[in-house]
């Protein structure tokens, strides 16, 4: 019973990443299944940020593989291209730990500037645009409707036209995931989106989750310290400890798996039991 092995989306494969002497990565090999929700969890230091930079770019693996397959059968090898065609070509699109919009500008202008790279081609790099030529006009009602439709989503239409940095923190946080949905990911990962939510803005990014999973057809890796988030949202489950892979199953399978409680209680396996009882659980 491991769906995820079946059509992945993306495999991960032997992949180990060092910084100097220091390994980060060692030796990691896990699928991301189509359609799910997977979650990357972990102690701190456990490696999670450095397999997200390898997947989309921003470190180039020391060694290993990471194989994108879409929807229409093609095929990316990530760790040999640049970063941004990751993000144009492969379909992976990512948010980050820190809040990054622009605040300066609106929610909608937000959502534009992701779809800055169709818009461009559109425009025959400026000449289309510059004279308002159909194809151009054209493929701005589209990322104007998309824009909105994402708004619409999160239900912040009514502000479309506030500054980002007006918003409360959670409202931030879902126009991050709208801003990355409007560049039409097959792979959208996540660095702790519920950090610093409150619970009523935790069910509200749940459902928002579970809505681009079910209905956009988009596979979601996230990183969440939030067992509450991992263990209601996740598919399947995949934990980290000192860059290597120490359980990958369902949410129920990882919650029991003395290895990983044992990584969290920072103890060996065999003294689990004794420590959970010293701690009441
Ligand atoms: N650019 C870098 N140069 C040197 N060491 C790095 C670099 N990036 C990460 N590391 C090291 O790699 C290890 C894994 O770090 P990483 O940030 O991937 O862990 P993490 O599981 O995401 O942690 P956290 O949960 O605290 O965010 C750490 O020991 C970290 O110090």
């Amino acid at each position: 019973m491991t769906p995820w092995n079946d059509n992945p989306v993306l495999k991960v494969e032997h992949l180990t990443m060092r910084f100097g002497g220091l390994v980060a990565i060692n030796d990691l090999s896990f699928n991301v299944g189509r359609g799910d929700i997977t979650a990357l969890i972990g102690p701190n230091g456990a490696g999670k940020t450095t397999v997200f930079n390898c997947i989309t770019g921003f470190y180039k693996p020391t060694e290993g593989r990471l194989v994108m397959k879409q929807k229409k059968g093609d095929s990316f090898l990530l760790e040999r291209m640049p970063d941004f065609k990751i993000s144009a070509r492969a379909k992976v699109a990512r948010t980050f730990q820190n809040i990054r919009l622009f605040g300066g500008m609106t929610l909608l202008e937000n959502l534009m500037v992701a779809q800055h790279n169709p818009l461009m081609l559109a425009s025959g790099m400026s000449v289309a645009g510059i004279f308002g030529l159909a194809g151009y006009r054209q493929a701005e009602t589209e990322a104007i409707d998309r824009a909105k439709y994402w708004l619409n989503r999160i239900g912040l239409i009514a502000r479309a036209d506030d500054p980002a940095a007006d918003l409360p923190y959670g409202d931030q946080r879902r126009l991050e995931i709208a801003r990355a949905m409007c560049t039409g990911p097959e792979i959208l990962c996540l660095d702790e989106p519920a950090a610093g939510l409150n619970p009523k803005e935790s069910a509200e990014l749940n459902a928002l989750l579970r809505f681009i999973r079910d209905e956009h057809d988009t596979s979601v890796l996230l990183i969440e310290h939030d067992m509450s988030v991992v263990m209601e949202i996740s598919d399947h489950v995949v934990v980290l400890d000192y860059g290597e892979k120490i359980s990958d199953g369902t949410p129920e399978e990882v919650r029991n798996d003395p290895a990983v409680i044992a990584a969290y209680l920072g103890v060996a396996d065999e003294e689990v039991e004794v420590v959970e009882e010293e701690v009441g659980l």
